[in-house]
């Protein structure tokens, strides 16, 4: 950087020049640049007088003979200079027509200079290339009046210029400089965004909202960092620029450039923050982020010269005014024009507001503080009604609502009995005001189409979860509860405006209840509700109805206070690979506000219950996926957490892995409550008190793992293995003997039955029947287990399909558009809830309607495949 001509007219000086100029050099060949280069090349190197006039001109500038390059003809000149591109600075070309004395020079003849203006500025004192030829002309002149006429010439010839105004030395910041600022914080705003896009992509944030950080402090976290960053940039800009002897820092008041420098700052980390919640993946977020910057750029060379000018109408500058880059690059142009000159005085901060008539410095600071202030505004505003990374999202009003400014849900209001079994069944009517929400109506028409619902949904459910139900409702339930559902209930609105049958109920009123000191499995096929449920518990988004309450405390009006006791394992973990496990546990111990003195004991006590205590300082991205889990488990076990959600906490492990965190979840368990959600049955069976299994969102039976499987199991498993040939005889008399016994499986030695329940009484005597005659039947050997808890679980999946499929045919009605969006629904959703109801009258359109009965039935059996399949899958996994 340094100073270049520019060709402004002084604002002071326009008088009109014409300089001479200064005493010519000889254009000497620049030997740094080549060691052989050659100052002059001539041809008829063998004419006496040619010979004499190059001497001279050798002589006169004092070049050595290296320098000079004596070729035969003309010819063999061109060649040569040809040949050796860039080396020499003119060829000298004698051409003489007459000669008819070949010792003198005759007066016909003609003298040419080459010269080659591709590397005239690399010759020594050269800025033009008339600087090379004139001298030469005058040398060779002068040699030739020299030698011809033996007279001594004393030329004196130069050359001027046309006369022009007088071209002044400026600074480069008026061009170059406010573009390079301009870069250099505007960029940041590149890097910004794809980093806060990177944070929501993977589900950092989500996970930290869980575990009890606010939106308020994750705002203020980003804004912090951002805007030190930034500051720190520019104090490393101002520095620099000042160090390197910018008159833009020298002249101007500091003030005037920082106060910019500092607002447009604020504007960068806004703009990165309403950009990031529009955007859902940081690879987008860099492409917007350049795009925005090749934008800025190409408006920030038109900022002065167009937009801020008299060529167009002040309205345009004024709806630019809204993009703080505009504003920014006009304030930086005008405050350049201060320094154009050593002499210029510079910008003081009280001339401020008469920078310029249009937009003066003043007006651009005022600009750039409301475009802050919009663009912050803007950013949280859209931070809650774009739909996040878990795609909920508040209604585009949520602000004009009393619930957003008491900072609190809609509490839970009453609890009724529903008519049809009002001992047993109820169904809240309170209603959230959530976006999500159902703005549910307790006039008389929807309280009795509801209780009519309640009715149907009830038909099938299992009595435990209606006495649970019965209890939690009449506050009958066991003393030990700390965690009690009421009636939980969430549906994925498709739209803010109105329900449509394309909702969806991932949660339907689930009453639930965790005892202290207790695990509960809660298990369901995939899709079932069982991580929605966890994410309402955990305050992620509320519940469209219902509410719950953990140690007394409401999930609606004091999830704070909620949070400081709850301990969460997300389904995927939700960590920073540059962070050590010891990190990890810092920082979380501080979301949950454990006091200072506490934090490092707590660190080693967490990671030492994970078995993470050799690895604690190393980074996280060199975990393994097992290290990485125990390390959620970890955390979710952080600042002393009374209930721990733990969602799929095994999946993915070998299985020492796995036997490895049931003991790690086993010891938790002592002092608090878990919830586990898991498809590995055998989990469940090994590590639950009590088991709750959900499907479709709802609660199918709840219990210990033995009252599972003594109320839903089919019975007894025999297995008798018997030597070749002898298997019939041993099937003859199973049938002989359990006439309604179940043959599960043959081959040649062994054959598997399964025993109703009932005949449980028969058991003993089979056995001893067994054992007597064990020689004769050729039996070698027998076994018998209880029904296995996924034997349950695919028994209870397989009444939920069939509850489900009931439910479809009575929603059915007559409604013939109603079948052709079920039918579409089931293929998209899976299972959908609201169907209007018509009646359809003529004959052709039974017909149809028995077509799509017909096509539905066909669905109805392909989806209740579908969700056998899920659970035997979700078994095989186990
Ligand atoms: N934000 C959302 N918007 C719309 N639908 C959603 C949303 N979140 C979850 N769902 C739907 O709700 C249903 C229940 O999902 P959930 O994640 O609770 O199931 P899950 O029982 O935890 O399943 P898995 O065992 O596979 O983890 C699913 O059909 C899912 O597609």
């Amino acid at each position: 950087m340094g100073k270049s001509v520019q060709s402004t007219i002084s604002s002071e000086d326009k008088k009109i020049l014409h300089q001479p100029q200064e005493e010519f050099q000889f254009p000497r060949c620049n030997t740094q640049f080549d060691k052989n280069c050659i100052t002059l090349a001539y041809n008829k190197k063998s004419h006496p007088q040619v010979q004499a006039v190059v001497e001279f001109i050798q002589n006169e500038h004092d070049l050595p003979d290296k320098e000079i390059h004596p070729v035969d003809t003309e010819d063999d000149l061109d060649t040569y200079l040809f040949d050796h591109p860039n080396t020499t600075v003119a060829g000298l070309v004698f051409r003489f027509d007459s000669e008819a004395n070949p010792d003198t020079i005759p007066s016909d003849s003609k003298f040419f200079i080459q010269i080659n203006e591709t590397t005239i500025y690399t010759y020594v004192g050269v800025d033009d290339y008339l600087d090379v030829f004139v001298p030469i002309q005058i040398s060779l002149q002068k040699a030739l009046f020299k030698v011809i006429g033996e007279y001594d010439l004393d030329l004196d010839i130069t050359y001027m210029k046309y006369p022009h105004p007088q071209l002044l030395p400026s600074d480069i910041i008026p061009s170059a400089g406010s573009n390079f600022w301009f870069w250099a914080i505007l960029f940041q705003m590149v890097i910004q965004l794809s980093q806060i896009v990177e944070e929501k992509e993977t589900r950092k944030r989500f996970g930290m909202r869980m575990m009890g950080l606010s939106d308020f402090s994750y705002w203020m976290s980003w804004f912090i960092l951002d805007f030190g960053v930034l500051l720190i940039s520019i104090f490393i800009l101002i520095a620099t620029g000042a160090m390197f002897g910018f008159n833009f820092f020298l002249h101007n008041s500091f003030a005037t450039y920082f106060v910019l420098f500092l607002l447009f700052g604020l504007n960068v980390v806004a703009l990165s923050f309403l950009l990031s919640t529009l955007i859902k993946k940081a690879k987008t977020a860099t492409m917007v982020g350049f795009g925005l910057f090749c934008l800025f750029t190409i408006l920030n060379s038109v900022a002065s010269t167009v937009i801020y000018s008299d060529l167009v109408p002040k309205v345009v500058g004024i709806l630019f005014a809204f993009l703080s880059p505009v504003v920014f690059s006009k304030g930086i142009n005008d405050l350049a024009q201060f320094t154009l000159t050593e002499d210029d005085p510079g910008l003081k901060w009280k001339n401020i507001g008469d920078t310029t008539e249009i937009f003066p410095l003043s007006t651009c600071y005022l600009w750039l503080l409301l475009d802050f202030a919009i663009y912050l505004i803007l950013a949280l505003y859209m931070d809650n009604v774009v739909p996040g990374e878990i795609g909920t999202a508040k209604k585009p009003w949520y602000f004009l609502t009393k619930e957003y400014w008491k900072g609190v849900q809609r509490e839970h209001k009453k609890i009724h009995l529903s008519s049809s079994d009002d001992s047993d069944s109820s169904s809240s009517s309170n209603s959230n005001s959530d976006s999500d929400s159902d703005s549910n109506s307790n006039s008389d028409s929807n309280h009795g189409k509801k209780r009519q619902k309640n009715n149907n949904d009830k038909k099938f459910e299992d009595l435990d979860v209606k006495r649970l139900r019965k209890q939690l409702i009449t506050g009958t339930e066991s003393k030990k509860s700390v965690v009690k559902i009421y009636g939980m209930t969430k549906i994925f609105r498709k739209n803010f405006l109105k329900k449509t049958i394309k909702d969806f109920k991932a949660v339907d009123d689930l009453y639930l209840t965790m005892e202290s000191e207790q695990l509960l499995a809660l298990l369901g096929p995939n899709g079932s509700g069982k991580t929605t449920t966890i994410n309402m518990l955990t305050g992620l988004f509320p519940p469209t109805e219902g509410t719950a309450k953990i140690y007394g405390k409401s999930i609606l009006s004091e999830i704070s206070q909620v949070r400081d006791n709850l301990g969460v394992c997300p389904q995927h973990d939700i960590l920073w690979d540059e962070l050590t496990a010891r990190e990890h546990i810092k920082m979380f111990s501080g979301l949950k506000n454990l006091p200072k003195d506490q934090i490092p004991k707590e660190i080693e006590d967490r990671l030492a219950e994970v078995d993470l205590a050799d690895v604690a300082n190393q980074r996280v991205g060199s975990y393994s996926g097992g290290m990485k889990r125990r390390l959620s488990v970890a955390i979710a076990l952080t600042g002393s957490a009374e209930v721990v959600l733990l969602d799929e906490p095994t999946t993915g492990m070998d299985p020492v892995a796995r036997r490895h965190v049931w003991e790690i979840i086993e010891k938790a368990k002592k002092k608090r409550v878990i919830l586990l959600t898991t498809h590995s049955m055998e989990e469940a069976d090994i590590l639950s008190d009590k088991i709750a299994i959900i499907a479709a969102g709802k609660l199918r039976c709840v219990g210990s793992s033995l009252h599972l499987k003594n109320k839903f199991g089919t019975g007894y498993r025999i297995s008798i293995i018997a030597k070749e040939g002898k298997i019939s005889g041993v099937k003859k008399m199973v049938k002989r003997k359990f006439p309604k016994a179940n043959f599960l499986g043959e081959t040649i030695t062994t054959i598997t039955i399964e025993i109703p329940r009932k005949k449980n009484k028969q058991l003993p005597q089979f056995f001893e029947y067994l054992e007597e005659n064990q020689k004769g039947l050729g039996i070698s050997d027998f076994s018998v287990s209880l029904t296995t808890l996924e034997e349950v679980f695919l028994n209870i999946a397989d009444r939920a399909a069939n509850e489900r499929i009931l439910e479809m045919k009575e929603k059915i009605g007559d409604d013939e558009k109603a079948l052709e969006e079920l039918e579409k629904n089931m293929k998209t959703t899976h299972y959908s809830e609201k169907f209007p109801k018509k009646n359809f009258s003529n004959k052709k359109k039974k017909k149809k309607k028995k077509k799509s009965k017909k096509d539905l039935n066909k669905n109805i059996n392909s989806s209740k495949n579908s969700l056998s399949e899920t659970s035997s899958s979700n078994s095989d996994q186990d």
